[in-house]
């Protein structure tokens, strides 16, 4: 992306306390854009507005599960030129080890969430003709043993977005899912343990793990509006770790 792509464009950035949400804010930032970032800890989210050096990323402690409070800061924002919806995650469990609560959990944050972020931010990102970027988990639909609750969350996520792409084109909004593969961050780090990655990683076709940087650019590109051709697609940007199953990775049988 060329310097200055996004200036005068704002962004909201879930989760830009860490990881890719914080490499996300960071390449905005360097592009020229406006970044709101939100999260539930304010310390991150302080930590990445000390990296940023910037006024132009303006921060705010957020729980994007409070249903109210979400809708509430999305609407006092205003025109929106793009909504990363990044703030995601689940448990590593056999399905069968998995409660009521700890599936309900996972798909609040994966799919109820996000979409009713989505929805929140529909009249600003119309009023800019804005973009809609979904983090997202590689071959949901082909299945992920071990993170079923996700699988299925993301599953849904990805056809929300299909099914809004149809109808939001006529608004000039263009939404896109973004699934890389694994991206070491602190947080895949605290999920998995270090050898579960390492494998992982080793038995990805490409034989390496998605960088930081990579994701950031792929969502500033699709975020920019070169990609407006497409709309509603889910990119598995993840050097085809989508297509090795999670459970021959692990040696384990899918339960
Ligand atoms: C077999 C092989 C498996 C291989 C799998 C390979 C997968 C590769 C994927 C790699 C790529 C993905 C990377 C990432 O996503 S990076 C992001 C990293 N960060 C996270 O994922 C953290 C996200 N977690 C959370 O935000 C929360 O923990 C969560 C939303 C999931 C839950 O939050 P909440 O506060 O609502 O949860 P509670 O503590 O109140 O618990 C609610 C119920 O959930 C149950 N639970 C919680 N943790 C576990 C666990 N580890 N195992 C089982 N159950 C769990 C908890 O017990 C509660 O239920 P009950 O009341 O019934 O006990
Ligand atoms: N790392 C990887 O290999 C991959 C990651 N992904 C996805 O990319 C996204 C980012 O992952 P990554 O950076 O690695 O992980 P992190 O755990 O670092 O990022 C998750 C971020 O979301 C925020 N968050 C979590 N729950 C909430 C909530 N309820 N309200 C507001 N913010 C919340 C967290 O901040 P706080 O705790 O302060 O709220 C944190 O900043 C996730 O959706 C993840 O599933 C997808 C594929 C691979």
């Amino acid at each position: 992306m060329a310097d200055g792509t996004f200036a005068g464009r704002t962004a909201l950035v879930t989760g830009a306390g860490t990881g890719i949400g914080r490499a996300v804010s960071l390449r905005l930032l360097a592009l020229g854009a406006t970044v709101v970032g939100v999260g539930r800890r304010a310390e991150p989210l302080a930590e990445t507005a000390a990296l940023a050096g910037t006024d132009r990323f303006r921060h705010t402690s957020l729980n994007i599960r409070d249903r109210e409070a979400a809708d509430a800061f999305v609407a006092g924002l205003g025109g929106l030129d793009l909504l990363v919806n990044n703030a995601g995650g689940q448990f590593v469990a056999p399905a069968t080890e998995i409660s009521r609560r700890g599936f309900d959990a996972v798909v609040d944050l994966n799919l109820t969430a996000q979409a009713a972020l989505v929805r929140a931010a529909y009249p600003g990102l119309a009023a800019r003709r804005g973009r809609v970027v979904t983090l997202s988990l590689s071959a949901p639909e082909r299945g992920i043993a071990g993170i079923t609750h996700s699988a299925a969350a993301r599953a849904g996520m990805a056809a929300l977005t299909a099914s809004l792409a149809r109808r939001w084109r006529a608004d000039g909004i263009s939404l896109f899912c973004l699934a890389p593969g694994t991206v070491l961050t602190d947080g895949v780090g605290d999920e998995l343990p270090a050898e579960v990655l390492a494998r992982i990683v080793a038995t990805t076709p490409l034989g390496r793990d998605t960088t930081l940087a990579e994701v950031a650019e792929w969502v500033a590109a699709l975020g920019s509006g070169v990609a407006d051709a497409v709309s509603g697609t889910l990119f598995e940007v993840d050097g085809g770790s989508g297509l090795v199953s999670a459970a021959s990775l692990m040696g384990q049988e899918d339960r």
